[in-house]
């Protein structure tokens, strides 16, 4: 787990840093200049040599001299400081630079206008208006030093107009068009939210551009990881098959951050309140209880838990197979599959490994949880609507660990408040955006609405106030999910930039993490702490298999995620 950081948190900490004395605003924005160089030296290593390739062809080179060229867009911030810097070491290492500045250069911050007047001594600085498509297609680069983590309110047009532009370029499907790097977030990003403070560009056809490169200083911003900041246009990037890159370039106040791993953490000195921490399960583990998940060898398959999943009626019992055997790979010693008479034929001629059990209706339920051994219930794929109304019940009034998802949460739509009421601690929600909208109408709405102001209303904070009224672990599926407990804890586990796992996105998938989630609960696990470790392991599962995967193959990776893990 890493700890990831909101706009304020890093003002916060980039302030007590100058304020101690330890560095001034000046040596941090030359640190963060460096760090975007040095990224982009990393990413494309051909850059470091200045020189371009031959002036003809191709033609989208600049055509005058051979030397590599960039177009740095400076906004009238800090993130604009930053971007004279890179302007400045860019032209150090041999390149030609044109700079250009949205705003009045007599209004920018300190900081900023020093490195402003550093760079007015060696080139140009040209206004917004002249910007063209030509001019933006006739670099090598193009470095988005525009808005960072102070963008407050909608864009003016004038910057919307240029931001249509990069659109296009960083959207293109042509070869030819020069990559974008964005410092610390692409301009129009809310740095919380990742979702954009803009009507002008929303609406364009090109989606919102994605920067083949961002490169951020510190730690990375919470916005990174959610919504229209990790949708993948772009095919400009470092590596097309990879998709975009993130890059988190240490600038000298990391020990102000702190790894999460349990320990107090500094941020702690701005916000008092541990609810507030957000962290990313990222590519690293630390944090994560991987070691709960090892199997000490005097167990027996009863001491690690027995776990019951319910299935729906004929024809619709595959998606809790799928959970059920999830569930099993993941650990736990014993799965039950709860099938109603109708289905038992179809489940018991495809099950290896898994029991069953009849489960027509509540009592029958009822019966069955008087086994004290099963301590984890899966309830909801494949499972009906009409079932669903009739058992959920029953599973809560029975307090075992349970993760109720699909049908046990769409079952409610009419009356979650019924739901809410039965739900206990150990419960976790999964739901997708369709259940989580049903469920959460009004937490949903906010979310749909266009903002019009930074720090816009994010995924972290629905998921955080859905978990506060369900009163239990909800975990918000998607390319960005979110998971929240009801105290404020919450994580986003990362599919994305170098974790990227697009085959995820496939019939079943949810059914397996549903699966996973189960086992881990039935092994003992809390439900943060389960919902965190089945998603982390379900994006794992997912990059150790790669293209072509199905629901099917997650379950079957397992083993060598696990083996990898050194379990
Ligand atoms: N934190 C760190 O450790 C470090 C941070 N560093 C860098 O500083 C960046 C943060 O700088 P920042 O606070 O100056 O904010 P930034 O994004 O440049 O914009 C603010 C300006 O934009 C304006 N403005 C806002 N919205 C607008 C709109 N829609 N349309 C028009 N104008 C709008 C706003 O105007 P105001 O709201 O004040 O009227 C203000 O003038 C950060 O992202 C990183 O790159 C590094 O240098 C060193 C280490
Ligand atoms: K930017």
């Amino acid at each position: 787990m890493t700890e990831i950081l909101t706009a304020a948190q890093m003002r916060a900490i980039e302030l007590a840093a100058i304020e101690s004395g330890e560095v001034t605003g000046l040596e941090l924005m030359e640190r963060a200049g460096r760090g975007v160089v040095d990224a982009i030296f990393d990413a494309w290593p051909d850059f470091k040599t200045a020189r371009g390739p031959a002036p003809e062809p191709p033609k989208y080179f600049w055509q005058d001299e051979d030397a590599y060229k960039a177009i740095v867009l400076c906004g009238p911030g800090n993130n604009g400081g930053d971007g004279f810097v890179v302007a400045r070491l860019l032209r150090d290492a041999g390149w030609v630079v044109e700079v250009f500045l949205y705003g009045d250069a007599g209004q920018l911050p300190p900081d900023a206008k020093t490195n402003y007047q550093r760079w007015s001594e060696i080139g140009a600085i040209r206004a917004f208006a002249d910007i063209s498509e030509e001019i933006l297609n006739g670099a090598s680069l193009t470095i988005d030093a525009i808005f960072g983590t102070g963008l407050t309110r909608p864009l003016p047009d004038e910057i919307g107009n240029v931001l249509q532009f990069v659109s296009v370029q960083a959207n293109s499907r042509s070869k030819v068009r020069p990559p974008i790097v964005a410092v610390d977030v692409p301009s129009g990003i809310d740095a919380d939210s990742g979702r954009p403070i803009s009507h002008s560009v929303i609406e364009n056809d090109e989606g919102y551009y994605t920067p083949a490169l961002t490169v951020t200083f510190g730690a990375a911003k919470v916005g990174h990881f959610l919504d229209t900041c990790t949708s993948d246009y772009s095919c400009n990037s470092v590596s097309d098959r990879r998709g975009p890159s993130l890059v988190v370039k240490p600038i000298g106040v990391e020990h102000r951050i702190e790894v999460a791993a349990g320990n107090s953490r500094i941020v702690d000195l701005f916000e008092p309140d541990k609810a507030r921490h957000i962290d990313l399960l990222g590519r690293s583990s630390v944090g994560l209880n991987l070691l709960f998940l090892s199997k000490d060898r005097g167990g027996h398959k009863f001491s690690h838990g027995h776990a019951l999943v319910l299935t729906g009626g004929f024809g619709k019992t595959g998606a809790a197979r799928l959970a059920a055997r999830g569930a099993l790979r993941v650990g736990a010693g014993l799965v039950t599959l709860g099938v109603p008479p109708n289905a038992q034929m179809e489940v018991a001629s495809q099950i290896a490994g898994l029991m069953m059990t009849r489960v027509q209706g509540g009592e029958a339920l009822a019966e069955t949880l008087t086994d004290a051994r099963l301590n984890a219930v899966c309830v909801g794929p494949g499972f009906g609507h009409e079932r669903a109304r009739a058992l959920v019940p029953v599973v809560l009034s029975n307090k075992r660990a349970t993760v109720l998802d699909a049908d046990a949460l769409s079952a409610f739509a009419n009356a979650p408040e019924e739901l809410f009421e039965t739900l206990h601690e150990n419960c976790i929600l999964t739901p997708h955006k369709g259940e989580f909208a049903r469920l959460f109408p009004d937490l949903a709405n906010r979310l749909a609405e266009v903002p019009t102001r930074g720090p816009a209303y994010s995924k972290v904070d629905a998921t955080r106030e859905a978990a506060a009224r369900a009163g239990c672990v909800v975990l918000f599926k998607g390319p960005d999910t979110v998971i929240a407990a009801p105290d404020g804890k919450c994580s986003i586990n990362s599919a994305h930039y170098e974790r990227s796992a697009p085959w995820l996105a496939t019939a079943g998938s949810g059914d397996v993490l549903a699966g996973f989630i189960t086992g881990l609960l039935a092994r003992g696990f809390s439900a943060m702490d389960a919902a965190e470790t089945g998603a982390w392991l379900h994006v794992e599962c997912a990059i150790a298999f790669g293209p072509g995967l199905i629901a099917e193959d997650l379950p079957e990776i397992l083993p060598k995620v696990f083996c990898e893990l050194g379990l």
